[in-house]
């Protein structure tokens, strides 16, 4: 039998690797991991953590806003302190993951990696061998192609923003451009959102999405819906963005949020004949790519699944399990929930509301102001929706309001595990309670 250096060697590291690389190593199997970067990747170092760190004193400036006359006083968000915090938040994660993965036995190898074979990868022109191999390098910004593009950022940009720029125009309406919008505007900068098409968040519930923007619209921001940007040029100090029919504006500063790419170019996967696409590797119901001893993990993945930090983990750990030997069944994906960190924010698990229309499942909304535990801080802007089968088990939620987050979050064991009314009459939550307000609800 051919001698490897590894039984497993991973090839990026972020959530779809160490989650998942710490147990197996602890199970006894020799495991790597290769890094070009932060130890961590995207999600502790220039995503989720990063971002609610940001995201935490708008929530909190919101609330006071509500409360208004009962909590007294000026607030005002100072923007060098967020990121100061922000980075007094993420500085620890790459050596606080490194040393959970050294600690568990695990190899750390710092550089850039290529496949060279099916069971060799090249770093600074050493190569590295194992059994088996799992590609997990995750998504980089897209950039658009049009003149003038060296001028925008990226959102890892705007998060180490020492100042923030006094007009700032973000490119898109996704994910990123709603939750920085909402962010720099509070902050105080005077934010323009160019929208590729004449709706943003096209995965959330149009009806919550659009509630949010009129808030935000309320709030200073400006929407430019199909915008069809074709050029940014510098202009002395400032910037000029064209778009639409011969319109432009200027601004201090762009963020191109038009999404994010996976990572698939010049790392091999040609040479040994794994296949991917532009939505990236394809890969079977094992995470196992086209080559039989190389898998896949994370956002690198073409999925239907939501390229979200959940997924990546619970990836990372079923190929733990595949690789330890504790299931050999296909990944059976449970609920994922997602949330856009808004203020309100939008939150969703399971079947769609235009779905249950087409399903014949039932909706079922409950008005956020209506619900005495919401009424303590005065929220009055938001919805849930709560989808029943026919069986009258919940199947799907979705939710608009400050606590959407934590209100579907809590929803997801009656989704996941089909509780019917006997068995969730038996789930007793703490009260008073975000739990206990949307439980009742079932
Ligand atoms: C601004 C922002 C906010 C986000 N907010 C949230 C959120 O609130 N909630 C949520 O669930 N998700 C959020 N996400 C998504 C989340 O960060 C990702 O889903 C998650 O990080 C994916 O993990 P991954 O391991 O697949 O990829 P990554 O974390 O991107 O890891 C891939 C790693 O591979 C490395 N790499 C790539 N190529 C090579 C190579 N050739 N050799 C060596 N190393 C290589 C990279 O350096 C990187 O460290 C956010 C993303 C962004 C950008
Ligand atoms: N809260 C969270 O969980 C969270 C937060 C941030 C990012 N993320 C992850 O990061 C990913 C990337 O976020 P994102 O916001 O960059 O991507 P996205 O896919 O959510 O949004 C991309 C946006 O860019 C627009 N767009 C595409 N081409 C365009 C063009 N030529 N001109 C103008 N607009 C264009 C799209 O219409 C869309 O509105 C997300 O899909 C998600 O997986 C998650």
């Amino acid at each position: 039998m051919t001698e490897y250096d590894y039984d497993v060697l991973y090839l990026g590291c972020g959530h779809g690797t160490f989650d998942g690389a710490i147990p197996l190593s602890q199970s006894g199997k020799k495991v790597a991991v290769i890094e070009s970067g932060l130890i961590g990747g995207t999600c502790p170092n220039r995503g989720c953590n990063a971002k609610i760190t940001l995201d935490t004193p708008v929530k909190l400036v919101r609330s006071k806003e509500r409360l208004n006359g009962i909590v007294k006083g000026n607030w005002s968000l100072d923007w060098s302190q967020m990121v100061a915090q922000k980075q007094a938040v993420i500085d620890p994660l790459p050596d606080m993951i490194a040393g959970l993965l050294q600690g568990s036995g695990v190899t750390i190898i710092h550089g850039q990696g290529t496949l060279t074979d099916a069971h060799t990868i090249n770093v600074g022109g050493q190569s590295v061998t194992a059994d088996k191999i799992v590609i997990a390098t995750g998504l980089r910004p897209h950039k658009l192609s049009v003149p003038g593009t060296e001028l925008t950022h990226d959102s890892e940009d705007f998060m180490n923003l020492k100042a923030l720029p006094k007009r700032l125009t973000i490119v898109g309406a996704g994910y990123i451009a709603m939750e920085f919008a909402t962010i720099a505007n509070a902050a105080g900068a005077d934010v323009t959102v160019l929208m590729h098409g004449d709706q943003a968040l096209r995965q959330f519930h149009q009806p919550f999405v659009n509630a949010v923007i009129d808030d935000l619209t309320k709030r200073g921001v400006s929407f430019v819906k199909k915008a069809q940007v074709s050029a940014f040029a510098k202009n002395g100090n400032a910037l000029t963005v064209s778009f639409g029919d011969g319109q432009s504006l200027t601004t201090d500063w762009i963020l191109d949020a038009t999404g994010r790419i996976p990572n698939v170019e010049n790392i091999g996967l040609e040479k040994v004949g794994v296949k991917y696409s532009a939505h990236g590797i394809e890969v079977n119901d094992h995470l196992q790519t086209s080559v039989a001893n190389i898998y896949a993990s994370g956002d690198v993945i073409d999925k239907k699944q939501p390229k979200l930090t959940p997924t990546a983990i619970f990836e990372s750990v079923y190929l733990m399990q595949l690789f330890s030997g504790q299931t050999n069944g296909p990944i059976d994906y449970p609920a994922i929930p997602s949330t856009v960190f808004t203020s309100p924010r939008i939150a969703k698990v399971g079947e769609s509301v235009e779905s249950a229309q087409t399903t014949g499942d039932s909706v079922v909304v409950n008005h956020i102001a209506d619900d005495w535990y919401r009424q303590i801080d005065k929220q009055t802007l938001g919805d849930s929706k709560l989808v029943f089968n026919s069986q009258h088990q919940l199947v799907g939620a979705t939710e608009m309001s400050e606590e959407a987050d934590n209100a579907i979050d809590t929803l997801l064991p009656a989704i996941e595990f089909g509780l019917d009314a006997s068995q969730i009459g038996r789930i007793v939550n703490l009260f008073p309670s975000i739990a206990s307000s949307a439980w009742e609800k079932l």
